[in-house]
């Protein structure tokens, strides 16, 4: 380094300079801070190592919203078998802070990008996650949500279709509404209020299903369709405003845990690495109707609301019923046996190994100070212990 620096006059010379001098100390000082930068970024990362993938099985994949939640680490998995990955984000509820860890990395391309836009790109595979998915994020701006969801959607089947990429939609298990058939099997058409404060999300997702059946049928694209059941992990946002995130801040900060209504709805909540495990095995698959991927294991909210306070420790948090959530889904489980059928997967990551592993992010997360503090962890880091051993 010493040479890069020899042009520039001793930093000590700067301080005993005169009062009349100020503007060149300051030149000087600018200087060596653009000096200190460049040398900065020249300095290898520390990547976290990815296999090599010869030509053949190197795939260029890309993801929109893989600077979400699940999107990230999505990333992490397929940056870590070798392929080249291009994420496309527009920074609505997705952070850059989620894939950091792979920036300026060959195999590796941030797109700031909103696809309510065309996106002109050459790749092989599209997994096309952007859309907000925390009810008052969606709820916030809901004409934004469907516009993603519809004209997003049109765009990304667009470029499967002129590219000739395979397209997996990620929809949801909001798409069975309020649901009357319990579990929810694929079959099931579902029970949708198509004006009520959910219908964004909900129907937004349904025409994105509609529009990838109909672009497979009129124009060959090749459409895999994900129906995502309630997920958590590592990485949701602090104010994501979904049950786990919030009964888990919530008692690490000794605040009321929220019960929206009696508290007798249910839900089936799988980890992160689970839903990505079921991701890249649709994508991989033939299969081309829709699949279910959840956790069937289902609770209360009630339940999750003391499951989480119990697990947290150590907290004064008191438990509250508020109003309930107008058309508030007031079951679900999903029935995955087509999903273990034809993909051969399951979740493995027991409830309480993934809550561990979410409440320690957060405790980080809350403790945090400075922004030099970055949210770089090996993936590997983020499965839980059982996950390790499979
Ligand atoms: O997490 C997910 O994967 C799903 O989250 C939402 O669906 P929802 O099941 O309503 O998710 P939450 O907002 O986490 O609510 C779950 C239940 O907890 C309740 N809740 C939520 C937050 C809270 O502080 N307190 C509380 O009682 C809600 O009323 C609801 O009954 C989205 O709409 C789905 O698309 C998404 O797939």
């Amino acid at each position: 380094h010493g040479n890069y620096l020899d042009d520039l006059d001793e930093p000590s010379s700067m301080c005993t300079k005169p009062q009349s001098d100020d503007h060149s100390c300051d030149s000087k000082l600018l200087q060596l801070e653009d000096r200190i930068r460049d040398l900065e970024s020249r300095v290898p990362k520390n990547y976290p190592e990815v296999k090599f993938l010869t030509y053949k099985d190197r795939k260029r994949i890309l993801i929109t919203g893989g600077a979400g939640f699940v999107g990230s680490h999505l990333v992490d998995r397929l940056m870590l078998d070798g392929h080249e990955v291009s994420v496309a984000d527009n920074f609505f509820t997705g952070r850059k802070r989620n894939v950091e860890q792979w920036v300026g990395h060959e195999n590796f391309e941030l797109i700031n990008h909103d696809i309510v836009n065309p996106l002109y790109i050459e790749v092989d595979e599209v997994y096309h996650l952007a859309s907000p998915a925390s009810p008052p994020h969606y709820m916030y701006n809901p004409v934004k949500t469907i516009k993603t969801n519809t004209m997003g959607t049109i765009n990304m089947l667009g470029l499967g279709k002129r590219v000739g990429a395979k397209v997996l939609i990620a929809s949801t298990s909001e798409v069975y509404g309020d649901p009357e058939v319990h579990p929810q099997p694929e079959s099931y058409w579902g029970h949708v209020n198509p004006i009520g404060p959910r219908a964004c999300y909900d129907e937004g997702k349904r025409v994105a299903e509609a529009l990838g059946y109909a672009y497979a049928k009129q124009e060959n694209v090749d459409v895999r369709v994900a129906r995502i059941f309630n997920t958590y992990g590592p990485r949701m946002h602090m104010n994501d405003g979904r049950v786990v995130s919030n009964f888990i801040l919530q008692s690490l900060q000794n605040e009321t845990i929220t019960i929206y209504g009696s508290g007798k709805q249910t839900r089936s909540f799988q980890y992160v690495s689970d839903l990505v495990d079921g991701l890249i095995a649709l994508m991989n698959s033939n299969f081309t109707e829709p699949v279910n991927l959840g956790n069937p294991e289902e609770h209360t909210i009630e339940e999750f609301a003391y499951l989480i306070r119990d697990l947290v420790g150590n907290t004064n948090s008191e438990v509250e019923h508020l109003d309930p959530m107008e058309d508030d889904p007031q079951k679900r489980r999903p029935d995955i046996s087509r999903a273990q059928k034809v993909l051969k997967w399951k979740p493995v990551v027991p409830l309480k190994d993934g809550l561990q592993k979410t409440i320690e992010y957060f405790r980080k997360e809350l403790l945090r100070s400075s922004h030099s503090e970055r949210n770089i962890f090996h993936p590997h880091d983020l499965l839980p212990e059982s996950f390790n051993k499979k």
